[in-house]
């Protein structure tokens, strides 16, 4: 069969889309991916040698006025190329797994033989994803979402190498603490962390590996002052399964796919989320594992004393262990190969 991803815009959907990809051709079926020029899509799918698609398209939700007036006819071009892209290259179905692509991509399937699938990562659905659910011949979730819009429950797919770790929980001192702020950096993480963190780095309890996003190098560095020369700073990660292997402590924002990481490799963490995620998706997400005692919550909008005293409990072993059970709890494993099964069973 022929399928089509559709994704981009940030890692919380391209990397789930690469491991739906991998997972579909290890069953021997043909790829191909249609995203956006210029999009972080362009570097990362190509690096996984998928055959790459990008339409000359910008976000839909225009700025301003302008925006407004022209988003119809942008959406209208959107539709037409991402049509002509289906009939070029026969596809079956197309899986929508969010991003602004998603939505051309999503309406060019009605005017055409091409099945359309949805998975939405989020436990919210996100714009594009709302109004493809209610066309699609099959929707997926990355979450409980209580079977909306007929969905079916599956889970966020990670990558392979990231599922495959296995870890040693013992290790009392001195404390590997990541803290990541997802595809494209957390300023509050940057700005905020070094100072809260700062006597345990000096004290030796814990070492550092800090994720700060792109061109935010030297002003998380400056953060950090004299005690750069002991953290680990790099602007985004290549290898995320060498840092989540080694990993004890995760410090990071609940996009759908950190979180999913997380709970897969089974790493206790305290979720700073994004408070201006769209519909405060990013509070849900985390609070899917907080309510199972699997993970902390803390709020950019809490005191710093608030973050220390979470931070102090989660460093103690025995509170480790305690989410860490709750965690193997939860997890869903295998959730590429899930969705590549069902996608396969649409299309027949
Ligand atoms: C600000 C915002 O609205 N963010 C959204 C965006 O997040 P974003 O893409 O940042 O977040 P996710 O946590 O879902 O995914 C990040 C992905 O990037 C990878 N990674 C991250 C850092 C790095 O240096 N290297 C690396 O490979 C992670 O391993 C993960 O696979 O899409 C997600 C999925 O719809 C949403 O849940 C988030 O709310």
């Amino acid at each position: 069969m022929n399928f089509a991803i559709m994704a981009g815009g940030t890692g919380g959907h391209i990397f789930p889309g690469i491991a739906v990809a991998k997972a579909l051709q290890k069953k021997g079926h043909s790829l191909f991916w249609l995203g956006a020029k210029g999009g972080m899509e362009e570097r990362i799918v190509k690096q996984h040698g998928i055959a790459l698609t990008l339409l000359p398209i910008k976000p839909l939700r225009g700025k301003g006025i302008i925006g407004m007036l022209t988003m119809p006819f942008r959406l209208l071009k959107g539709i037409y190329q991402a049509k002509k892209f289906f009939v070029k290259h026969n596809i079956d179905a197309a899986i929508s797994m969010g991003g602004y692509v998603a939505a051309p991509g999503g309406f060019a399937t009605k005017l055409c033989r091409t099945k359309l699938i949805v998975h939405e990562q989020n436990s919210v659905f996100g714009m594009t994803n709302r109004s493809l659910a209610k066309k699609a011949e099959l929707v997926m979730t990355g979450f409980d979402l209580n079977g909306q819009y007929s969905s079916r429950w599956v889970g966020n797919p990670v990558r392979d190498s990231i599922e495959k770790i296995i870890k040693n929980y013992e290790r009392v001192k001195p404390i590997n603490v990541l803290i990541l702020g997802g595809s494209l950096g957390a300023q509050t993480l940057n700005t905020r962390m070094p100072s809260m963190l700062a006597n345990w780095v000096k004290s030796g309890d814990i070492k550092i590996k800090h994720q700060c996003g792109r061109d935010k190098f030297r002003m998380t560095e400056t953060a950090y002052g004299e005690m750069a020369q002991d953290i680990d700073l790099q602007e985004f990660i290549q290898n995320m399964a060498a840092v989540y292997q080694w990993a004890d402590v995760c410090v990071c924002r609940a996009g759908a796919l950190t979180v999913a990481e997380v709970s897969t490799v089974g790493i206790p963490t305290i979720f700073v989320p994004y408070p201006h995620a769209v519909d405060d998706h990013q509070t849900h997400n985390a609070m899917s594992l907080v309510n199972k005692k699997a993970a902390l919550i803390w709020q950019e909008n809490e005191s710093d004393e608030s973050f220390l005293n979470k931070f102090e409990s989660i460093l103690d072993l025995g509170k480790r262990n305690e989410m860490q059970l709750a965690l193997a709890k939860i997890k869903k494993t295998h959730v590429a190969d899930a969705i590549a099964f069902y996608c396969e069973e649409a299309v027949k």
